[in-house]
């Protein structure tokens, strides 16, 4: 509420004074309704300008920097010239481009939904994780830009991704290329696991390759650890995903980030994927194949979890993971049978893993707390023994998780709590959706192609979910083979799925699907 105006014959300072008062109050209004600076700078964008763009200062303190004004609106996307579209994923399509003002060679993620505000955009989660990540294996966001309802970000540019990689492939990569591979991204992890984040949607198409420099991509589903559960939307690639999460516990953790590693690992080492099921129930009898079914003792969380949904684990005492990955180090196979537990509280935390027998040699050096001007951070590779030498430097300066060079993997020690909320299925009659692939125009014929469909954040009533579920059963079967398929496989089929198919597993070259180029 506002004073009376001073009445009769008052000074000029008087009004001033009054005046003065009454916008002060005016301001103190309004702020108490703007929940964030990100909403201050929508109301005064609104303000000045037609279009909004925010250049992301990448570091601790994030703020929207800049504001484009009338005059320069029309200019906002003109300064990048698109060259190739380099990928198309289910929630955009990802084009190089080049800064047009200094030629900088940069890749624009133009998103396929409209947007119709600024802070609808800045809410999404790939820009509230994303901007808050500066780690130099962590894909840098350095603009979002907002133009005529369209959002893109402008990313910095990354040559191809892993699996990219492994496609072209006959030969598996030489466990010393994994490793440093793995280490860069298990640095990546540490570093957004304890600033509280995980990723939730690993997958080779996921991590984007430069020379030796490999760097995690795709924050869509990114979540808070904070955030408060249940986790309800779909999430992760099926080949990738966690048990627990296959099983629909909606209080996963970034274990099921570890748990995707392990089997990204695996496919690296071997050029096959570790668990290619076609739907989820044969996803799960994958895994069984490999590491065997639980028990009360390897994990009893998980068999509260299947009896609430009334699914019933086929009974298989599964494969040794090293008769699958023969050519492997045995350092290399206890890290991926550690991470590839059933039981989340048994992998390893990421700060733990680089402690592994497997990195024996790498040196992790925590990545700065501020970024230094003149460029970014470069990846510390795999040193050999130098590096040992080093490491103790290094820890010192880590978060204090890393305790000691020589330990393996360790016991979580946080637990699930089950809970009876059901996550949401994706259901066969599903419209499949487009797979996470880079455009690969050059070639037609994928060897190892794979279709992602279940990437997508399918959303189904809980109606048909629970219908599913209670005619749910993995009944069990003689051990089918783990080994790999003669043709490489596609994740997932979005034939979906879980219920009552469970010991139809179909021939491996169901697996193969073309690719859209
Ligand atoms: N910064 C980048 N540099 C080069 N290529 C990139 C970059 N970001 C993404 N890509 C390519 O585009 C593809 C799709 O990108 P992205 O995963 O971000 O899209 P999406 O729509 O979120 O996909 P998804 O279906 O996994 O959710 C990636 O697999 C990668 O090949």
């Amino acid at each position: 509420m506002l004073c009376p105006r001073p009445q009769g014959k008052g000074s000029i300072l008087h009004l001033a004074i009054y005046y003065y008062g009454c916008i002060w109050l005016v301001l103190i209004e309004v702020e108490s309704n703007i929940q964030d600076y990100t909403l201050l700078v929508h109301w005064l964008n609104r303000l000045y300008c037609r279009q909004e763009i925010a250049q992301l200062e990448l570091g601790n303190h994030l703020r929207v920097e800049k504001l484009v004004e009338d005059s320069q609106d029309t200019r906002t996307m003109d300064r990048f010239k698109l060259i190739k579209e380099v990928g198309d994923g289910t929630f955009g399509s990802v084009w190089r481009a080049i800064n047009k003002q200094n030629s900088e060679v940069v890749a624009v993620k133009k998103m396929k939904k409209k947007y119709y505000s600024f802070e609808e955009c800045m809410s999404l989660r790939e820009v509230k994780s994303l901007r808050r990540m500066n780690h130099p294996n962590i894909v840098k966001l350095k603009e979002v830009v907002r133009e005529n309802d369209i959002l893109y970000f402008i990313m910095e540019y990354m040559e191809c991704n892993l699996y990219q990689l492994m496609k072209d492939r006959v030969k598996p990569f030489p466990e010393s290329e994994v490793r440093n591979w793995c280490f860069q991204i298990f640095q990546a992890l540490a570093y957004m696991h304890q600033r509280g984040y995980f990723h939730r949607d690993l997958k080779p198409e996921n991590l984007l390759v430069s020379k030796d420099v490999i760097k995690l991509a795709d924050f869509g589903l990114a979540r808070e650890v904070s955030s408060v559960p249940p986790y309800t939307e779909y999430v992760s690639t099926r080949w990738y995903r966690a048990p627990e999460v296959l099983l629909q516990s909606s209080v996963y953790d970034s274990a099921v980030d570890m748990w995707a590693m392990g089997a990204i690992m695996a496919e690296l080492l071997t050029l096959h994927p570790l668990f290619p099921g076609t739907s989820e129930a044969d996803e799960i009898l994958k895994i069984c194949n490999v590491i065997g079914s639980p028990d009360e003792q390897s994990w009893p969380e998980g068999l509260s979890l299947a009896a609430t949904m009334k699914y019933k684990f086929p009974q298989i005492k599964g494969n040794q993971l090293s008769e699958v990955m023969k050519s492997a180090s045995s350092e290399a196979i206890d890290l991926i049978s550690s991470l590839c537990s059933w039981d989340p509280c048994k992998r390893p935390k990421a700060a733990e893993v680089l402690q592994h027998a497997f990195f024996q040699g790498c040196t992790y050096v925590p990545p700065p707390v501020r970024p230094k001007a003149g460029g970014l951070p470069k990846t510390p590779p795999c040193v050999g023994a130098k590096g040992i030498s080093e490491n103790s430097v290094a820890r010192r300066f880590s978060t204090g998780t890393l305790s000691t060079m020589k330990s393996s993997a360790s016991v979580k020690s946080n637990a699930l709590s089950k809970t009876g909320v059901q996550r949401k299925l994706q259901m066969d009659r599903q419209a499949p959706l487009k797979s996470t692939r880079a455009t690969d125009s050059s070639n037609p014929v994928l060897r190892h192609s794979r279709s992602l469909p279940e990437t997508g954040r399918a959303m189904h009533k809980v109606s048909a979910i629970t219908e599913k579920l209670s005619n749910m059963s993995v009944t069990s079967r003689t051990r089918t083979t783990v080994k790999p398929p003669a043709v490489m496989m596609k994740a997932g089929h979005g034939k979906s799925d879980f219920l009552g198919k469970s010991d139809e597993i179909p021939p491996a070259k169901r697996l193969t699907r073309k690719l859209v180029s």
